[in-house]
Parts: structure tokens; sequence; C-alpha cells
């Protein structure tokens, strides 16, 4: 674990680069990705925490990260919902600090019920890898207040179960409250049939967001786009301010 000293740190005050936890479920396979952007690319302290864990005591962000937990039986995230440590995501939700869901992680936090609506087959059926383009919609939250409102950003997607659906009262209220943060830019984009062309939406109280694209693969130049470093320089500005 690299532990960085911040400035405030050094000077006895509280400590404002967020500590990180990335939940591993069996069948997690971003949890590596997640771990590498948050220690090497940002230099922020991060531990993985393993599903059977009942405590996440110390952290200030946790990251549900992609994969196929418990193989994506009966739907993807549907079992993993189940596992003891997610009493613990629930309550560092409830306590108002920063949840992440990314790909199986936004999955997951639906069937949980930490966000509202479903994640279900791709139209088409078939399982999606690409690169897409996306629109930042609300930039007053902790997971996008380093963008531009409007911004235009290129976040590759990965996934079978992908399309976002919701009764029409949720897609009213998440439109009206401004939970939807990232759309899929325009329907062409839209690689999985979503509703709205919903890509991430926030909860209530916008501590927690679900994204079906995977900001932590787009954190380096070498790999195609830097377009995803937004989303963790927005929770570390966004920890610096609660400090
Ligand atoms: N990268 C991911 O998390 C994708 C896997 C996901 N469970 C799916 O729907 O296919």
């Amino acid at each position: 674990m690299t532990t960085v000293s911040s400035p405030a740190r050094r000077h006895g005050v509280r400590r404002a680069t967020p500590r990180f936890a990335v939940v591993q479920f069996p069948g997690s396979n971003c949890d590596q990705d997640a771990y590498f952007a948050i220690r090497d690319v940002f230099g922020c302290p991060v531990e993985y925490v393993w599903h059977a864990e009942r405590t996440l005591r110390g952290f200030d962000v946790v990251i549900l990260p992609g994969g196929f937990s418990y193989g994506d039986y009966l739907r993807a995230g549907a079992i993993a919902r189940f596992a003891p440590i997610m009493e613990a995501v629930r309550r560092h939700a409830e306590r108002g600090k920063p949840v992440l869901g990314i790909c199986n992680g936004f999955q997951i936090l639906c069937e949980a019920h930490l966000l509202p609506g479903a994640l279900v087959r791709n139209i088409g059926c078939r399982f999606v890898c690409k690169y897409v383009t996306l629109r930042v919609e609300n930039v007053n939250t902790p997971f996008t207040n380093a963008y531009r409102v409007g911004q235009q950003v290129r976040i590759p997607v990965a996934h079978g179960e992908g399309r976002y659906v919701c009764s029409p009262e949720t897609l009213e209220e998440l439109n009206r409250q401004e939970r939807v943060l990232f759309r899929y830019a325009g329907s062409l984009e839209n690689p999985n049939g979503s509703m709205d062309n919903i890509a991430g939406i926030a909860n209530e109280t916008f501590n927690v967001l679900g994204m079906m694209p995977h900001p932590e693969r787009a954190v380096e130049r070498l790999l195609g786009s830097v377009d995803g470093r937004g989303v963790f320089e927005s929770l570390i500005a966004a920890a610096v301010a609660r400090a």
C-alpha cells in the first residue's frame, strides 16, 4: 500500500487524501485495474477488501469494481447483493460517504437497492466491448466536479447486461433531480439500449454513483484515453473539500 503524506496530514489536521477500498467478490475482474489507477496514477492509499469482510472502517471511498461476481448467475449482481460486505457498503453510503460502482459494481448497487432500476441483457443479446462517447450531465457531485457540464468523454464499456431500465416514475425522478450524471452521447453511442441513453446514475444524496463505462480503464494516454481520470480527480477534490 502506498501512503501519501498530504500537506494536511503533515500539519496534524484531518487527512485530505482519501483512502480507497476496492471490494473483491468471487469473479471480480476489474479490481486490479481500479487498484492500479488509484495507487499508481493518483498516488492514493488503497486496499482490497474481500466480500466476506463486514467492515469498511477507515476508508473514505468504496469502489465496487467490474467483473462477473458469482458468475453473473441469476442476473448480474443478484447474488453479490447478499455478500456480508454489502451491509458495510450500505452503512458507508448512509453516512454520506462516496460509493462508486463500476459496471458489475453498478449492477450490484441496483440489485442491493442502493440505486433504483436494474441492468438487464443488452439489446441484441451480445457482449459489447468498445469505446463509447459519454456526455457529462451534472458536475455538482463528488464524482464529476472535475468535468464541465456537457463535456463529451471517451470511456470504454465491456458488458453483456448493461441495459438500464426503470419505471417511468423513477425515470422522471432521476431526470428531475439531475441524478443522471453520464449519458451515452446520442442513441448511436448507446451500446446496450439503455433507457434515455443512461450510462450512470446517482442516489438522491449524490454520494452513490453507478456507471456502466469503466473510468479506471481510461486513465493513461498509452491505453487510449485519459477521459476517465475526472472521476477519480473529482473524488480526491471532494475529499480535500470535506477535510
Ligand atoms: N466489466 C464488467 O463488469 C462486465 C461484466 C458484467 N457482469 C456483464 O454484464 O457482462
